[in-house]
């Protein structure tokens, strides 16, 4: 098969994106983890298949896939491009798109000065919607190697901890990053968050995802970040979140709305690959 493609990135979170709407797209679980490899393959932290909806009132479906070729629920950074992406391959004409994901219904709106910004819906802090098991608290103890972590743990569709840390840009986030990440009280692994709080509008934020490693971004763990720190009122209900690959801004109510997105989203190249 003939695969065409785009290759995209938010803020350096990068990603295969594949039109399964004008073209007939199978990949296996393998074949996408050998397209994410980034010597053997085309490279990406996650790759993303656009599909037609399977409800009237929705725009389009959305699949998002890790590197590793686990399909997940969520992803922040991939929803602007996607965004992006059907509007440029003149897939929709409006600017306002509502697309179904594998956990909940998003709607993005697209600028005019082509940033990107989307309702990502409700936080959720039950431990069963991260399949954690763990009875419901405010903040979670974790061992991770040699150290103890106060995380707190929330839900953006996808599941994600988030712990405070001093100076990000020095933390060690490949090391516990990597244990926390697999911590065997999460069914089905975690996003981690390594936050310094730097004022009450501006959080330095590195993310250790899940089947990805570090990334550059990672919006679901900016929102995951944002609201840790509104709701413990660190911060107020507008938060710039500093990440390695730039900035994402994010707002709460602090209550039980949605979580608003705002970022950029860029084309890379085209292409075509035999697999
Ligand atoms: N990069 C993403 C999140 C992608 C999914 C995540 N690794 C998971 O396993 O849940 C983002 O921008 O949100």
């Amino acid at each position: 098969m003939l695969l065409k493609f785009t290759k995209m990135h938010g803020l350096g979170n990068d990603f295969i994106v594949v039109d399964a709407v004008s073209q007939r797209v199978r990949l296996t679980n393998q074949q996408i983890a050998q397209l994410g490899d980034r010597h053997f393959g085309i490279g990406c932290d996650q790759l993303l298949i656009v599909e037609a909806p399977t409800r009237p009132e929705m725009d389009f479906k959305y699949r998002i896939f890790n590197g590793d070729g686990s399909e997940v629920e969520h992803c922040g950074n991939g929803a602007r491009c996607f965004a992006k992406f059907v509007r440029d391959q003149r897939l929709i004409h409006r600017d306002t798109i509502h697309v179904e994901t594998k956990s909940r219904d998003l709607t993005l709106h697209i600028r005019d000065d082509g940033q990107i910004r989307v309702d990502m819906g409700a936080p959720s802090f039950e431990p069963t919607e991260l399949k954690f098991d763990r009875d419901k608290a405010d903040v979670y103890s974790l061992k991770a190697g040699d150290r103890h972590f106060k995380v707190s743990a929330v839900s953006m569709g996808n599941p994600h901890i988030v712990t405070r840390v001093s100076q990000a840009e020095r933390y060690p986030v490949e090391k516990y990053g990597r244990l926390l990440t697999k911590h065997r009280a999460f069914a089905e692994g975690v996003n981690v968050s390594f936050a310094e709080f730097v004022d009450r509008n501006t959080v330095r934020l590195r993310v250790y995802e899940r089947g990805a490693g570090e990334t550059l971004a990672c919006g679901t763990g900016a929102c995951a970040t944002a609201v840790t720190a509104i709701r413990n009122d660190w911060c107020d209900t507008k938060v710039n979140l500093l990440l390695k690959g730039g900035t994402l801004e994010v707002e709460w109510d602090g209550q039980d709305g949605s979580v608003f997105m705002t970022g950029p989203a860029t084309t890379v190249f085209s292409g075509q690959i035999r697999i």
